[in-house]
């Protein structure tokens, strides 16, 4: 018997001391932010205690309620160190949140996202190891076509008609379908419509036509991303391995046809705005590329799923969000009527939508914002090329050292979802409509300002390598949002929960790790829905 037990004891002894041991060096590293001015040296972040080495705090960051880690993390550490470190998958990763840490890291030039995307072609899409070094070395390509098609306004303004043309068309076909349903769920009729006139929009319309299911696929690698990050294994998540494996198999004959019906190469990225085969400008630039940066079929398909992630994965869920608070029987009533009214401000006279006019509203600007605020959970990440100091506090009184080679996330949580960084009138657990609203004293005008809130609101991270969709991204949410109000009424029947049965509670997080994008509702709305007259 004691033979049986001895080993174990040995274990429970070691791993005991050890947590011992990370715990002094925790109070020891605690010990630098007791003096209110600081030591003069740079301080060190502390390292949050575990217990087991390698370890270390992975299983209990992995948890799959958004924000759940954070919260339990607070309650016992004080926010005012600004910084930690934690021991993730056998990396020590600095956790910034210190609102002047975060914009120092998004000013610096030096650090950059290109060991996280390393990570990304080869965990996420299983990419060879001499596809990965291609795809480095001729990075700025992306940089210019992202500078090209994405970012200049008219190139936005374009892929925004596009994609509201598109929309308009798929829901004009089924609107004698939907019209009279009564068990509709509201977030995956939306989802399915959304990805289907973005997907054409971006990417042309034989895409879908050769590959009906890419929109369910997707949704299950989309969910199961950042577990390849953290590499889980095959056996505890086959449906995600597989799905994987068929986007990539059927991205990849796709594209080989779509060369093959375009005479070897896409249609000039300057020439038409959109055409059938490739769809946008950007997504023939990206295909013109992928040839000259010598990536081969299969890596030109993770680069399509890669944009599928770009234009599917967030915005999707955050103008989900968007509907369904308009709509909540159990929210503000006035909220709908105020959002049409904005919306039919912004019509023109043959009913279609005036862009510009549409998403410089103040009231839908603030839903979308908010939405982010409440629905994005990302992971700013930096890689250090070198040592580097960055001030903790507005005096730089107080300033932390990172060694080259180490790792930061920014989460985008800790300011989005800080009880201190919001009103009590709008506290940050709620989501309020008009949180970003102000009477303009002078015109007595209402206005949307987000000024004084870049450290705590990044939902498209920052800096040099800050979204290049953003604009894109808010044209596609409001534009989504407006389409479907001018041509829907709702009536909720009520709300769904994860297994769609009725429940009283407004939907809340599908599970999700931390750092996921924009969180899915887990539930949804069951509407009625019938054409607006
Ligand atoms: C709600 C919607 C979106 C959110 C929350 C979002 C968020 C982000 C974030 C956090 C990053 C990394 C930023 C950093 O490292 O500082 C990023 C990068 C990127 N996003 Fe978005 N994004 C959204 C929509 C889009 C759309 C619609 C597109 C394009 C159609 C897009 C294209 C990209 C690209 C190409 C990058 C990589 C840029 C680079 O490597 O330099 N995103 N996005």
């Amino acid at each position: 018997m004691l033979y049986v037990a001895v080993p174990f004891l040995a274990v429970a002894i070691l791993l005991s001391l050890f947590r011992l041991y990370t715990t002094w060096t925790y109070h020891h590293a605690m010990s630098q932010y007791a003096s209110p001015n600081g030591t003069g040296k740079p301080v060190t972040p502390p390292q949050i205690p575990y217990t087991l080495p390698f370890l270390g705090n992975t299983l209990s960051f992995l948890s799959t309620k958004p924000g759940a880690y954070w919260q339990n993390l607070f309650a016992w550490h004080p926010r005012s160190t600004g910084v930690l470190t934690l021991l993730i998958g056998g990396r020590n990763f600095h956790i910034l949140f210190a609102p002047q840490l975060v914009q120092a890291i998004f000013k610096a030039r030096k650090p950059s996202r290109d060991a996280f995307d390393r990570d990304l072609y080869r965990q996420m899409f299983d990419m060879s190891t001499e596809q990965v070094e291609l795809t480095e070395a001729s990075k700025h390509m992306e940089h210019e076509s992202n500078v090209a098609y994405l970012i200049r306004s008219e190139r936005v303004n374009e892929l925004t008609a596009k994609f509201t043309q598109v929309l308009r068309e798929v829901l004009d076909r089924d609107i004698k379908e939907t019209s009279g349903a009564s068990d509709l769920g509201l977030y995956v009729w939306l989802r399915d419509r959304m990805f289907t006139a973005s997907t054409i929009a971006l990417m042309g319309e034989e895409l879908l036509e050769m590959y009906p299911d890419y929109c369910r696929d997707f949704y299950v690698f989309d969910n199961a991303f950042l577990s390849f990050y953290f590499r889980i294994p095959n056996f505890l998540m086959r449906d995600a391995y597989e799905a994987r494996a068929r986007i990539l198999r059927k991205l990849e004959a796709w594209s080989r046809e779509m060369h093959r019906l375009s005479g070897g190469k896409p249609v000039d990225p300057e020439g038409p705005a959109w055409e059938p085969l490739f769809g946008s400008r950007l997504n023939r630039a990206r295909h013109t590329d992928y040839t000259r940066r010598k990536l081969d079929w299969r890596s030109s398909a993770c680069f399509d799923l890669g944009l599928t992630f770009a234009f599917a994965s967030n915005i999707i869920p955050v103008t989900g969000w968007m509907l369904m608070h308009v709509l909540d029987p159990q929210g503000d009533t006035t909220l709908l009527p105020r959002v049409l009214e904005e919306i039919k401000a912004s019509t023109k006279q043959d009913g279609t939508l005036n862009v510009p006019t549409l998403i410089a509203q103040p009231l839908l600007q603030c839903i979308w914002t908010e939405a982010l605020r409440m629905y994005v959970d990302i992971l700013v990440t930096r890689n250090l090329p070198e040592d580097i100091t960055l001030p903790l506090d507005e005096e730089g009184k107080r300033q932390v050292l990172f060694r080259k080679g180490d790792n930061i996330f920014a989460p985008s949580w800790l300011g989005s979802h800080n009880p201190n960084s919001w009103s009590e009138k709008a506290p940050y657990h709620r989501f309020c409509p008009e949180r970003f609203l102000f009477k303009n004293p002078e015109t007595g005008k209402t206005i949307f300002s987000t000024l004084g809130t870049a450290a705590k609101l990044f939902p498209f991270g920052g800096g040099r390598t800050i979204c290049p969709g953003r604009v894109f991204a808010k044209q596609e949410a409001i534009g989504a949002l407006a389409l479907i109000l001018l041509r829907f009424e709702f009536e909720v029947v009520g709300y769904l929960d994860a297994e769609k049965k009725p429940t009283d509670a407004f939907p809340g997080f599908a599970t999700a790790f931390p750092g996921s994008g924009g969180l899915v509702p887990g539930g949804d709305f069951q509407v009625k829905v019938r054409r607006r007259v």
